[in-house]
């Protein structure tokens, strides 16, 4: 697929009226003026087959509302690009070539509506389209003059139609160049939008995220915990926070690398994530030292999905074959709670948890009993 095609089909999402509105363009406007010269052309007598007229147009109109009915109906969105670009530059063009065999005198002024289609094309085609369309519609002008003087030649000047076609050859091929340019600088531009798009969504991510193991890094996750202590307070929903904190993790990294280390971290990100439902989340809060927030679960469920978190990292993973272990503190929203009051809980219960002999869950006091 070439670069310009796969810009199209990666721009997804093109609309069907916008497609609707461009192929009517194409096919009643353009069609129209040209059907409207020739019309002129045939009363100023310069149209040399009378009879020919009705029959062709008629055939002509019956192309351009195939167009129309495709794109009316809804089945161009099937094909690969759905404004039917070369099928339409390609039927016009053969139209217009077709039609210029029958006129004299004015043939140079009707083909230069040819480039009137070359404009439809822009930034839809690939200069080889553009430059294969142009030679056949100069080889075709050629060989409609030739044709017109082999068996009319009283009517046609040779010399004067191959000046004229020469002029339009010339210039036929630098539009095709310029357009080519241009199309190369949209597609580049395309290319720097497509760049700049991935550097806003990685910086967006980047606000939001922790790069090592994916989940929400500590400053969006405190923002996100305020609002909910913020409900939480007005009886909106239960909230139960819980630290983890790998135990030992110095010595992992010491005896087995940090490549090790990190690996651990991102395969208990894993673990914890898998525990959670829809409204709760996890966050690493820095280092080996990650935040679990649950939204709407009574405390003995927590309880029992901090424990599943603790017994499967032992079971689970291992550095260098020894089991790694996490200690835990959990502790659950009362009224009047502050963010900052809730998470010390949290962090006295993990501290009872390492000073107990870590790898535990440990679950904070009531803030009461805690005060006291
Ligand atoms: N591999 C890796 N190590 C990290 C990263 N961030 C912090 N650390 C290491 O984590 C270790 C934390 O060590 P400590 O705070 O002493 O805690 P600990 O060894 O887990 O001991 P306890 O928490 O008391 O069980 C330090 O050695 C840090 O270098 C990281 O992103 N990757």
């Amino acid at each position: 697929m070439g670069a310009l095609e796969q810009h199209l089909s990666q721009s997804g999402g093109i609309r069907q009226g916008r497609v609707v509105r461009y192929v009517a363009f194409a096919t009643l406007v353009g069609g129209g003026v040209h059907t409207l010269a020739c019309w002129v052309a045939l009363q100023l007598s310069f149209f040399r087959d009378y009879d020919a007229f009705e029959p062709f147009f008629t055939l002509a109109w019956i192309g351009h509302g195939l167009f129309l009915a495709l794109v009316l109906s809804g089945v161009n969105r099937r094909c690969r690009d759905p404004y039917l670009t070369q099928p339409l530059l390609w039927w016009s063009t053969l139209v217009l070539v077709v039609s210029v065999y029958q006129i004299d005198q004015v043939r140079l002024p009707v083909m230069m509506l040819f480039f009137a289609i070359l404009q439809l094309g822009l930034f839809r085609s690939t200069r080889r389209q553009y430059a294969r369309l142009s030679v056949a519609c100069v080889a075709g002008y050629l060989a409609g003059i030739l044709l017109a003087w082999q068996w009319h030649p009283e009517r046609v000047e040779l010399a004067v139609e191959l000046i004229q076609w020469f002029g339009f050859a010339l210039m036929t091929a630098a539009i095709v160049f310029m357009a080519g340019e241009i199309g190369l600088l949209s597609q580049r531009l395309a290319d720097r939008n497509q760049e700049l798009a991935d550097v806003v969504r990685w910086t967006r991510a980047l606000a939001v995220q922790d790069e090592l193991t994916g989940l929400f890094n500590r400053r969006y996750a405190t923002e996100r915990l305020a609002k909910l202590r913020e409900l939480a307070d007005r009886g909106g929903l239960s909230l139960t926070v819980a630290y983890a904190d790998l135990d030992h993790f110095k010595h992992i990294n010491d005896r087995s690398g940090h490549q090790e280390g990190d690996r651990v971290l991102r395969e208990f990100a894993a673990l914890g994530s898998a525990l959670l439902d829809e409204r709760d989340f996890m966050a690493r809060f820095g280092g080996e030292e990650f935040l679990l927030v649950f939204v709407e679960h009574p405390e003995h469920e927590v309880w029992a999905r901090l424990e599943r978190l603790r017994s499967g990292l032992a079971q689970q993973v291992a550095a260098d074959g020894v089991p790694v272990t996490v200690s835990l503190g959990m502790a659950c929203f009362q009224p009047g709670d502050s963010l900052d009051g809730l998470l010390q809980r949290a962090d006295a219960a993990l501290y009872r948890a390492k000073q107990a002999g870590r790898n535990r869950v440990e679950r904070a006091a009531p803030a009461l009993e805690e005060a006291l």
